[in-house]
């Protein structure tokens, strides 16, 4: 590949609501950036946020896949209109949001491996897919599935110690199982089997790419010890299913060779090397570079919270997946639906729609807000389990509090508090040494930030990177292609390193210790209930 000084390598985040793309040079700097959105750039498709619910059952949620191969296509022609010379990419990889299903029909493994470069990806693929609509991380319909696997394995407790969950609807091994229990014609002429991501990487590589076993972890499927899928939980599931998923591999396996139809039709090197891809979390945390003593806060739509880890950790609440970078190490993955919609519910019924309003409430009420916490959680949670706004004063059960400073500052530290309850639940010891990187939208709000520093006592740095599942994807494919020869840390070195944005009071952890235990009793009293 020439002098690798000007080597390229790209990137694809095959998101919920749109496929992002970037391109970085050897500093990791980003020289090109696209993007489609579904809804938008391809209405043909009738997607809602990328997604199709289903009119009669609403827990039933899709998107259509060719919608997902079309963005490709036009993804690729908006990188050549920008002008990339593709000669100059050395490696590619991406990222998929996590859990959706693909069911290659039978003869598609000819079909990717034969593309003619003068038609479009869509056209060639159109009857390669023997489920159109790919069931996606959103759909909550397979309760039943669910209780056949844990009940296989002999509980929740211990499908969580086997796989990291416990048996969750979103998770792939369910999806699969449903799909073999009302569709088994679609099953049964399902060749193979892909994740979002491996299912983005078999479109690169020319021939249908494993799955890596960070996003495996995602499944209620794969061993996290062992890395090999467990026989009883594939048995349930549907016949001859190790043959449909292929083995699990590392998440920085080179797959292969580009497949020719880019060469053909992009110009791309014919030693371009396609890394295996991963979940959208997982290449969050590789693009956040997060190591140990780190905790990693997404404030987004959903707030999510990573954790690295060393070892896994058996809990019922959140999820323990295989590290996309240590292949011996851990990550643990805390989900909460109630992020932003729900900061901005507040917003708008407190501080007339105004953040800067927002901002001056919550500085106006001091930490531990005179005893008041409060829980609001618009749509269902993961984690816990509950539905509703509930407020608590000192005195106990409200239904209202009496200042609108009272109530933001509440939404702000019960969801700080939140995440500090469910990160100790994974082992997390905070001490001197504890650092939080905050990404997402929020974490511009520096505000909410110190909110999470003096709950966690811990000081809060930001990374402003655009979109860490789509560079993390970028980054992945150079640590994939130089695997054994640079460390991790050596290819991520040119990054600067996360800002510093605010540290906690000196009275923080006496008002916030005593909180999160009075939040555990509040949410043991309700989720009782
Ligand atoms: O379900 C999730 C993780 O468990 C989501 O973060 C999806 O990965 C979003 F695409």
């Amino acid at each position: 590949m020439g002098d690798q000084g000007d080597n390229l390598y790209l990137g694809l985040d095959l998101s919920t609501q749109q496929l992002k793309a970037a391109v970085i040079n050897e500093k990791l700097e980003i020289v090109a950036e696209q993007i489609v959105i579904y809804d938008s750039d391809l209405p043909e498709f009738r997607t809602q946020g990328g997604a199709l619910i289903d009119k009669i059952n609403n827990a039933y949620i899709t998107s259509p896949t060719l919608m997902w191969v079309k963005a490709l296509d036009i993804v690729l022609d908006k990188l050549t209109v920008a002008g990339i010379n593709f000669s100059k990419i050395a490696a590619v990889s991406g990222s998929g949001q996590q859990h959706g299903s693909v069911y290659w029909q039978r003869g598609a493994s000819q079909t990717l491996a034969t593309l003619n470069p003068g038609e479009f990806l869509h056209q060639q693929l159109a009857h390669s897919f023997a489920v159109a609509n790919s069931p996606i991380w959103m759909d909550s319909s397979t309760t039943k599935q669910c209780q056949l696997l844990e009940q296989a394995v002999g509980g929740p407790m211990k499908l969580a110690e086997i796989t990291g969950s416990r048996a969750y609807e979103r998770f792939t091994g369910s999806q699969i199982c449903k799909i073999n229990q009302t569709r088994p014609d679609a099953y049964k002429n399902s060749e193979r089997i892909s994740l979002v991501s491996s299912f983005l990487c078999s479109l690169f590589a020319g021939k249908i790419a494993p799955i890596d076993i960070s996003d495996g972890s995602g499944m209620n499927l794969m061993n996290i010890k062992t890395k090999k899928w467990d026989e009883t939980l594939l048995e349930v599931c549907g016949s001859n299913l190790a043959e449909k998923l292929g083995d699990p591999v590392p998440s920085t396996t080179i797959v292969g060779d580009i497949s020719p139809y880019y060469v053909d039709r992009y110009n791309f090197n014919p030693n371009c090397k396609t890394i295996a891809c991963t979940g959208d979390n997982p290449a969050s945390l590789i693009g956040m570079r997060l190591s140990e003593n780190w905790i990693a806060v997404s404030l987004g739509t959903s707030d999510t919270v990573f954790l690295w880890l060393s070892e896994p950790k058996v809990v019922l609440d959140g999820h323990v997946l295989c590290n996309p970078i240590d292949e011996n190490a851990y990550m643990a993955l805390l989900c909460f639906k109630n992020g932003s919609f729900t900061r901005e519910r507040i917003r708008d019924q407190c501080a007339e729609g105004s953040w800067d309003v927002f901002n001056q409430l919550l500085e106006s009420t001091p930490r531990g807000n005179f005893g008041n916490i409060g829980l609001y959680y618009d749509n269902q949670e993961i984690i816990p389990f509950l539905h509703g706004d509930y407020r608590f004063s000192k005195g106990g059960r409200v239904t209202k509090f009496n200042s609108l400073e009272v109530e933001v500052r509440a939404v702000i530290e019960g969801q700080c508090i939140r995440n500090r309850a469910y990160s100790e639940d994974f082992g997390l010891k905070i001490d001197k040494n504890t650092k939080i990187l905050a990404t997402g939208g929020a974490s511009n709000n520096k505000a909410i930030l110190q909110v999470l520093s003096d709950v966690f006592n811990a000081p809060v740095y930001v990374q402003h990177a655009a979109n860490s599942a789509m560079l993390g994807a970028a980054y992945q494919a150079k640590h994939g292609l130089f695997f054994g020869q640079k460390s991790y840390h050596d290819v991520m070195s040119p990054l600067p390193e996360p800002e510093l944005a605010c540290t906690p009071y000196q009275d923080a952890e006496s008002i916030y210790i005593p909180m999160v235990h009075r939040y555990r009793a509040i949410v043991k009293e309700l989720t009782a209930q």
